[in-house]
């Protein structure tokens, strides 16, 4: 199948915008519609903790568990039944935030709804800005699934689901070198059973140079290109690529025009490297409500995942 995208070459669309217009398309909070940026922010951080408060009062979960050395680098692992049971698919999610805010403590968004159709959800932290480098995260975030696979090695699945920088995260998973972590976890669907679900995500970091975002992150054009996915794909294009895992692309449908940009890119360029990748525009929400309304069973993209999951096992 051909699959429209960007010519290679031509200039990329982010470059045309104004300094100001590019403040704006990247600024998540602008574009919410229901309620003020402010109270959308407030919002996020309260619904966040109360799921958290919530599952740790209910659920079988191992909290604050080590997966290194360093003080940050904790995991939250939430059990579907009164076990820490293994023969499980578990779910690690990684939380947004610009890779500068938000943490493990206010993200088990999806923890109640998951657990409750017998899937374990692992919440991951990472070293955020100014404390770790986008280099150091990302190696964090490697280390985490290494860990988890190595904790769990007769799992059914480990999925991976990020939001917004986190979801950046888990895009660069997609290229990790596990052989180095002396594992291999069951992220590449050994037996179908795995997958990525990348919410309302950044995949090429180029342009955050050029906002404010970039003030604690320090990033140079030179760090936003290694780190970005959307480049790294472009590049393993030429080379034959592993076995292919699913990977849904999701992005609000009231997230900003560059973020929908980015997602259908990302997409675009997943399915020319073979991967079995879908894209799904979900509908009425915003950058953080897309996010928030995980907590509910009955939302949409809970559905995907839990379909996606349950349907392969
Ligand atoms: N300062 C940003 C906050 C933000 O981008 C954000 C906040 C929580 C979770 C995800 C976010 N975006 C990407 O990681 C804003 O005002 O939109």
């Amino acid at each position: 199948m051909e699959v429209p995208g960007r010519a290679t070459g031509a200039e990329a669309p982010w470059k045309q915008l104004s300094a100001e217009e590019l403040e704006n398309q990247y600024c998540p909070s602008r574009w919410v519609i229901r309620r003020g940026a402010e109270e959308t922010l407030k919002m996020y951080t309260h619904l966040g903790d109360k799921a958290t408060k919530k599952v740790r009062a209910t659920r079988k979960s191992l909290l604050h568990v080590p997966y290194g050395d360093g003080e940050g680098e904790k995991l939250d692992i939430y059990f579907p039944g009164e076990v820490a049971a293994e023969g499980l698919p578990f779910c690690l999610f990684l939380h947004g935030g610009y890779w500068q805010s938000g943490s493990k403590d206010m993200s088990a968004f999806m923890v109640e709804p998951l657990t409750a159709r017998g899937v374990a959800v692992v919440v991951v932290a990472y070293d955020i800005a100014p404390k770790g480098t986008l280099d150091q995260m990302i190696d964090q975030v490697t280390r985490s699934i290494a860990f988890v696979q190595r904790k769990y090695p007769c799992n059914e699945g480990l999925y991976l689901c990020g939001h917004s920088a986190g979801a950046h995260l888990a895009a660069m998973m997609l290229l990790a070198n596990w052989t180095k972590h002396g594992v291999t976890p069951n992220l590449k669907g050994f037996h179908g059973t795995a997958g990525f679900f990348l919410v309302s995500g950044i995949y090429d970091l180029e342009p955050i140079v050029h906002t404010t975002q970039n003030a604690p992150l320090l990033l140079t054009p030179e760090d936003a290109r290694r780190n970005s996915p959307q480049l790294l794909l472009e590049a393993a294009l030429a080379r034959p690529s592993g076995p292919a895992c699913r990977v849904l692309v999701t992005v609000g449908q009231h997230d900003s025009p560059e973020f929908h940009r980015q997602s259908r890119e990302f997409f675009q360029t997943l399915c020319r490297g073979g991967w079995d990748a879908s894209f799904e525009e979900i509908p009425d929400v915003d950058h953080f409500e897309i996010i928030w309304s995980l907590t509910q069973q009955d939302f949409v993209l809970t559905q995907m995942i839990l379909s996606t999951i349950l349907r392969e096992l």
